[in-house]
Formats: structure tokens, sequence, C-alpha cells
């Protein structure tokens, strides 16, 4: 198969190459810039070389037509929007890592992105790429709106226990952290070295764009309108993110019912790890992998349910599950391409 990238020399971008470069069904990658037309990647990024240079093609109509049949839109908000449809209309398949088409309601996007929603039509052909529990609308879809790196992890630990009743639905705080390279490759004040060298930042209190991502897909597994608190924060690191989820637990909830209500979702499922009562993930034990790695426990003290997710933004939280998309939408083993084991230390 031959695939595109759209915003190939981004961080996201640059993560989908290091896997498909190895993926067994692809027979091209073709690599498309906004702005460096004829540039080498490797210029940017020399540990891609491999024989390979990777030249930069013009972002055009006739640079991708009958050239590609799946697209990754590694792109900025906005880009999807124009971009998706013309894809479509060309029977190119769209897996858009962008936040563009993941919310249903343009109204919302627009509170909470502050800008332009993409249109209805659009939104509509869009399935949420939550690769574990959305198999079967991903199969048939032409259009994958890949979920938020924060929404994964949290999603992934949430969505049992919610759906098995374990927890209080009206009592989730979420406090996430993640490492820098989620802003993308842009420098900015806020990421930069001396700015997040021994310093750790809370951002978008209380505002923070993944907020209705989180609440409208956990309305799937409750069928009922939920909120949550959920706060990120920026630590020293460049990958990774850990979400520590609290709630409420129900009458008669123990720390064995809700390990074995997660042990069981994820049965069938060889990228979600989930750990031994008692043990809790880090972010080193998934850092370049396509796992998600989560640890539960209850407080019967306080009554409060705790669990522990992590993902490695680039991998689960974009890239990875992007290609893990694709995988299903072309009825291959979801993990082809895919099993690297973490780096580790
Ligand atoms: N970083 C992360 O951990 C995650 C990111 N995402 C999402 O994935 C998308 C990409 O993120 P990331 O790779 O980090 O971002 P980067 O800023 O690192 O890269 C984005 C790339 O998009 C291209 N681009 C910029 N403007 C345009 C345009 N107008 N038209 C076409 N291409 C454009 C640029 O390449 P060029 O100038 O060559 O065109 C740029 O390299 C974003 O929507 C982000 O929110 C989702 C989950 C996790
Ligand atoms: C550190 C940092 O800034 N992280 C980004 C998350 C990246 C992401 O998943 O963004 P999209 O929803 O746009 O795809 C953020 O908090 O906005």
């Amino acid at each position: 198969m031959n695939v595109g990238i759209i915003g190939a020399s981004g961080y996201g971008g640059v993560e989908l190459i290091r896997f498909l470069n190895q993926h067994p069904k692809i027979e091209s990658i073709n690599l498309y810039t906004s702005s460096e037309e004829g540039v080498l990647l490797t210029n940017h990024y020399p540990h891609l070389l491999n024989g390979d240079t990777y030249t930069l093609r013009p972002l055009v109509e006739a640079e991708l037509s009958g050239q590609v049949d799946t697209v990754f839109l590694a792109t900025p908000p906005g880009v999807s929007s124009k971009w998706s449809q013309w894809l479509l209309d060309q029977g190119i398949r769209v897996i858009d890592l962008s936040g563009d088409l993941r919310l249903h309601s343009q109204s919302i996007y627009e509170t909470w992105y502050k800008r332009e929603a993409a249109s209805l039509s659009l939104i509509k052909q869009a399935t949420y790429g939550l690769s574990e529990w959305n198999k079967d609308t991903i199969q048939s879809s032409q259009l994958i709106a890949n979920p938020g790196c924060f929404p994964t992890a949290i999603l992934l630990a949430l969505a049992p226990v919610l759906q098995a009743g374990l927890i209080d639905p009206a009592s989730i705080i979420i406090d996430a952290k993640t490492g820098t390279s989620g802003a993308g490759k842009s420098p900015s004040q806020t990421t930069h070295f001396s700015e997040m060298n021994e310093n750790f930042k809370i951002y978008g209190v209380a505002t923070h764009k993944h907020t209705p991502e989180i609440e409208q897909e956990l309305r799937a597994f409750t069928n009922e309108e939920i909120k949550v608190s959920f706060q990120p924060h920026l630590v020293p690191m460049v990958r990774g993110i850990m979400a520590t989820i609290y709630a409420s637990g129900v009458e008669g909830v123990t720390s064995k019912k809700l390990y074995d209500c997660l042990k069981q979702a994820y049965e069938h499922h060889s990228f979600i790890r989930i750990r031994d009562i008692g043990d809790f993930p880090q972010t080193k034990h998934v850092y370049g992998s396509n796992y998600c790695d989560i640890g539960v426990a209850y407080d019967e003290r306080t009554n409060r349910v705790i669990l522990a997710s992590v993902i490695d933004n680039l991998v689960k939280g974009a890239a990875g599950q992007a290609i893990q998309n694709m995988n299903l939408m072309n009825e291959w083993e979801e993990h082809t391409g895919l099993m690297v084991l973490p780096v580790y230390p």
C-alpha cells in the first residue's frame, strides 16, 4: 500500500515514518509539505537516514492524486477541514491526527478550540478512532478522527470500569501529566529548556480542549451526560503521559473487582497491559511503544478508586494508534508494524 503523510516534518509525522518504514504492508511513503518543497527531510532529521533521503513533496492535488491509498494528516487545526473531503472524493482514506473531526458538535468545537469548525457533513463521515473500542466502525470507515493523546490514556482506563458500573460517573477527577513533545516541534517560551527543566507547570486550567472530547466519548459507555474535572500539567520530560484518575467507588467495589474488570476488557488486546494489584506503571514502561499500561487500586478509607494510565503521547497518543487504525481499516492484524518493545531505561 502507498501512504502519504501531510505534516511529515512535525513530531507526529516523523513518528509515523519511524513505524511505517518497517511496516510489512507499506510499499511507499510519500511526504508532503506546505512550506519546504524539495527539501530533504533527512536534513532536519538525520536519524531517519537509511539510504532513503525522503524528499518533501509540495502539498498540491496533482502530487496526491493517484499516488497514495491512505493519507495521514499530522497537521495543525484547520488543515483537515480543508483537505479531507477532496481526499475522500479521490477514494483516498484519511486518518486525521488533529482534533478537527473528533467532536460531533460544531458549537462545542468552536467554544473550546476558539476557531471555526469543519463542515457538519465532514464531521459526520468521521469515526472516532479509539482502536480497542471502536474496531467495527473503524473497519468500515474511510475517515478516522484519531483521538487526542490525553483522551486516549484516560478513556482506555475509564471505559471498562464505567461500563461495569464500578464508579460514580459524577465524581471523576483526572490529574494528567505530559512531556513537551505533545506541543509539537515549534519552539516556544513555554517549552524551551530554561522554562521546563526542573519545573512543573499546570496549564489549560478548566479550559483544556480535550475536556469535551473525553466527556463526549465517556457518554458512549454510560449513556448519560458526564462532566469530568480534567487538569493537565507539563513536566520536564520529552515523551509520555500519565493520567491519574480518581472517582468514588460504588457499594461493594474492591481492588480485585476493578482489576478483574480491566483484565477482562482487554483480554484480547495486546497493546493494553493491566498491572497486577498494587503495581503501578511509569511513563518509561511504555516509552517509544504503542502500549498503554494501566494500574488500579481501591482506597477503602476514602472510598476512592485510583487509576493510573500511561502512554507515549507520540505513539499510542498519535502515530501508533493512527497506524493501528490503518491496520484495522485494512483488516490486517492490528499490531502489524507496531510490535516494538519500549525503550528502557
Ligand atoms: N505531538 C503530540 O504528542 C500529538 C499531536 N497531535 C496532533 O497531531 C497534529 C500534529 O502534531 P505535531 O506533529 O506535534 O505538530 P508539529 O507542529 O510538530 O508539526 C505539524 C506539521 O504540520 C505542517 N503544517 C503546518 N501548517 C500547515 C498547513 N497550513 N498545511 C499543511 N501542513 C501544515 C508543518 O509542516 P510543513 O511546514 O512542512 O508543512 C509541521 O511540520 C496536531 O494537530 C496535534 O495536535 C495529536 C496527538 C498527540
Ligand atoms: C504539551 C501539550 O501542549 N500537549 C498538547 C496535546 C497534544 C494533542 O493531543 O493535541 P490535539 O488534540 O490537538 O491533537 C496540549 O495540551 O494541547
